[in-house]
């Protein structure tokens, strides 16, 4: 099964280069100040230049501004665009033509009327990110290290590519893979020992579990 892997909240070259040699196909960067993983221009831009070529570079941002967005993509050479906040349609398709590079929207689920929005983003978005929904008053839309309940994906059809994400860890990913038919999985605090303190044997073992 062709499985592609996405690590994000890299901060690390060697982070990096682990993502890499195990054959992730995306690495993510956050720009969000409230982050742990929050990354300045500069260092993203420095990391940004080691991802070999073939592996996409994707930009998280959350209800980023057009002048936030500008900055971003002027400083750090990027594949993608991952909207991780309340962004409407409309703004994602604004996004998508101001930018010319695809749009990943986020998409928070925790019951089966959140599944609506999926449908409705699908028709703007080049790809969407199937995510555990925060916590109320969780201080991060997501990266929060909480998975959904996988069985809210079973017999839907998508017209565009999806991602599962929400609590993968090295020990779930298969079977979450199993249990929802993803052919895109996305990690964050699963291959962390604390908080945006990302671990390259877990970066391993995530990759090595999801691709084998
Ligand atoms: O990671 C963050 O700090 C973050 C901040 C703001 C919005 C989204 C954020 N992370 C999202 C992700 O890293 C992933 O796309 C995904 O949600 C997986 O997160 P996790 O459950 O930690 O594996």
């Amino acid at each position: 099964m062709d499985i592609a892997v996405k690590i994000c909240g890299l901060r690390e070259p060697a982070h990096v280069v682990a993502a890499a040699e195990a054959g992730a196909r995306y690495v993510g960067f956050v720009f969000f100040s409230r982050s742990p993983r929050h990354l300045g221009l500069a260092d993203a831009a420095a990391l940004a230049l080691g991802v070999p070529e073939g592996i996409a570079k994707v930009a998280l941002t959350v209800n980023a501004t057009n002048e936030e967005l500008d900055a971003i993509t002027e400083a750090v050479p990027l594949d993608m665009l991952q909207l991780h906040g309340s962004e409407s349609p409309e703004r994602v398709a604004e996004v998508r033509s101001r930018y010319g590079l695809p749009v990943m929207k986020a998409v928070g689920v925790a019951e089966p009327a959140d599944l609506a929005a999926l449908d409705l983003y699908q028709t703007v978005a080049d790809q969407i990110l199937v995510d555990a929904k925060p916590p109320k008053g969780a201080v991060l839309p997501g990266g929060n290290g909480l998975a959904f309940d996988w069985r809210l994906m079973l017999g839907r059809v998508w017209r565009r590519p999806w991602m599962l994400a929400g609590g993968l860890t090295p020990d779930n990913v298969a079977l979450a893979i199993r249990s929802t038919n993803a052919r895109q999985v996305d990690v964050s605090s699963g291959v962390e020992t604390a908080p945006g303190v990302k671990d390259e044997a877990l970066i391993r073992a995530f990759c090595k579990a999801a691709l084998e």
